[in-house]
């Protein structure tokens, strides 16, 4: 299986607010590093660099105005003198509005970001742009013959949605990525989508669509992060209702309930007869993730793989999550191999 890799990714290191304290954020370059190490020194496949793509790629999911915003974020919070990480300090909630976009930067960040975990740094920009990329790149090779590829993203995406960012995310690579299969000529495209968080922004952007499916299992919203969307009764609207399916499970979920959920995702993927499955792999359901609460061990991550190869469809694989930086890379590689050797 061929990797879609960039160095841009150290372009972002960024801090978070989580527990009422600015902290280095979890989302760390060295997480890509741990991963690149384990493809290689497995010898997983060839490892390329990203093709360029013009930002209306992006637009193709989310509105021209949030990727402006994006792009000029840093400029535009650097030109008030302030030199450390752009984060949000009001937000429009409930009857406040979101129509009209602020002019002040303050204000901007706030209509655009669902959480304080997503500073925005001088090299922002450009990491996000380039792990965009790689999932076009990915899926580019897909429409190219390859039954499989792998987008070594980072910044991760699922959490972002058309007009907003969070979760350490900014530009939804999966979604970039499913929406080009569909751009190419595909019918239907598949979003399984395998972190212990919910893809909140997957989800909110295919949710009235029939043409792309999107399938989460993730940790049960009442108990885990994002906390306000993955409900069971979300089953899609208008054209694409039926069309939307989430798995939330209870903390402390280890392989015999996930793999039994897992199985019923995959046949549904199945049913539907994509062209493609886009995977949104998170490893944050490894038993020792420092943020998240299932009890998956390193072989289980075999089994994702066997499993998801049990769909008898192409797959792009597109890093999410994960953040016991140790493991990461067996867990991750450890899903592209079972994908593998069971295909
Ligand atoms: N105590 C949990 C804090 C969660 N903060 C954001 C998590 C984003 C995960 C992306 S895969
Ligand atoms: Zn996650």
């Amino acid at each position: 299986m061929l990797t879609v890799y960039s160095q841009a990714h150290r372009l972002h290191h960024a801090t978070e607010l989580k527990d009422g304290l600015i902290k280095p954020c979890f989302e760390m370059p060295s997480r890509a590093d741990t991963i690149l190490a384990r493809v290689q020194s497995v010898g997983l496949g060839e490892v390329i660099v990203p093709r360029d793509y013009d930002t209306s790629r992006y637009a193709r999911v989310h509105s021209e105005r949030y990727v402006r915003f994006l792009e000029n974020a840093w400029a535009e919070w650097s030109a008030l003198g302030r030199t450390h990480d752009a984060l949000p300090l009001i937000w429009p909630v409930r009857d406040l509005r979101s129509d009209i976009e602020p002019e002040h930067i303050d204000g901007k960040l706030g209509l655009y970001a669902m959480d304080a975990g997503v500073a925005i740094t001088a090299g922002t920009w450009e990491a996000v742009r380039t792990s965009a990329n790689l999932a076009l790149t990915g899926m580019a090779k897909l429409e190219e013959g390859e039954h499989s590829a792998f987008a070594l993203c980072r910044p991760p995406g699922h959490h972002a949605a058309a007009e907003y960012m969070g979760g350490y995310c900014y530009l939804n690579n999966a979604a970039i990525a499913a929406q080009a299969c569909l751009d190419g000529g595909a019918k239907r495209v598949a979003v399984l989508d395998v972190d212990y968080h919910h893809g909140n922004g997957t989800q909110s952007i295919f949710y009235q669509r029939a043409d792309a499916m999107f399938v989460s299992l993730h940790g049960d919203p009442k108990q885990s992060y994002p906390y306000f969307l993955g409900h069971r009764d979300e089953q899609g609207a208008g054209a694409g209702l039926g069309f939307n399916h989430n798995y939330p499970l209870p903390h402390g979920t280890a392989w015999d309930g996930y793999g039994e959920a897992l199985a019923h995702a995959c046949r549904t993927i199945a049913a539907y007869a994509p062209d493609a499955v886009v995977v949104s792999l998170g490893v944050d359901t490894f038993k020792d993730d420092p943020i998240s609460h299932f009890q998956l061990d390193n072989e289980d991550f075999l089994r994702i793989g066997v499993t998801i190869a049990g769909i008898g469809r192409p797959a792009l694989f597109v890093m999410e999550g994960g953040y016991m930086v140790d493991d990461i890379g067996v867990n991750a590689v450890n899903v592209l191999r079972g994908f593998e050797a069971a295909r």
